[in-house]
């Protein structure tokens, strides 16, 4: 098994270069202004200027507009865009014609009915995020939350796509979850931080080398 890690929610060089070198396989960033991880694209274009061509950059968009999302292509080289809003099937279709790009559609799970339209949304997108619902709180942003759900929801999952399992992962959980969701990717913003928006490298460390560990002892079963 090889456990793809996608880190999420980079604003410094330092952890981008880190989390490279570390073995992430994609690097998230976020293109939406309420989020305290919000980059313009012209910060995120630096940030992305030496990440190598075998780390896919992934933009991080909620509900966007196609200018939105324009705007952000026109000056950063995504591999991937992440919808992590109330996005249809549809609309997860068009955004992939339109960008010429891999979309991950994110859905949000607390209980089996929010994976009612798992089906249309693996036919559409060419990746595919489960994370937590945000608290119901009005100010809450849909993702970054340091929120697990219950990966039961996920046992026995068969999609054909490629998929991530996200929201409150961290060094200490990571073995339990790839346990009971053997999921294809894992990914993680909080658990790799010291406060919302800034990366502890100790932590990022430390992750990557749980995730490798992970990976070798299935290998090695
Ligand atoms: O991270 C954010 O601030 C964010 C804001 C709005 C939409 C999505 C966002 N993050 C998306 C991610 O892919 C996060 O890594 C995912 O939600 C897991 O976060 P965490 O539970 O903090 O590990």
């Amino acid at each position: 098994m090889s456990l793809m890690v996608k880190i999420c929610g980079l604003r410094e060089q330092m952890a981008v270069e880190q989390a490279v070198n570390a073995g992430a396989r994609y690097l998230g960033f976020i293109f939406y202004p309420p989020s305290v991880r919000a980059l313009r694209p012209d910060e995120a274009a630096t940030l992305m200027a030496d990440i190598p061509d075998n780390v896919g950059k992934v933009g991080v968009f909620v509900d966007p507009s196609d200018r939105e999302i324009e705007t952000v292509l026109a000056l950063c080289p995504l591999d991937v865009i992440q919808l992590h809003g109330r996005e249809t099937p549809d609309r997860v279709a068009q955004v992939a014609l339109r960008s010429g790009l891999q979309v991950m559609k994110a859905i949000q799970v607390e209980t089996a009915d929010d994976l009612g339209a798992l089906s249309a949304h693996v036919a559409a997108a060419d990746m595919i995020l489960f994370d937590a619902k945000a608290p119901r709180d009005g100010a809450a942003v849909p993702g970054g939350n340091g929120l697990a759900f219950d990966w039961q929801l996920l046992q026995n999952l068969t999609i054909d796509k490629p998929w991530f399992l996200a929201g409150g992962l961290n060094k200490e959980n990571l073995a339990l979850a790839v346990e009971l969701v053997d999921p294809p990717g894992v990914d993680v913003s909080s658990g790799v931080e010291r406060w919302p928006g800034a990366k502890d490298p100790a932590k990022l460390d430390a992750f990557l080398a749980e995730a490798r560990r992970l990976a070798d002892l299935h290998k090695a079963s």
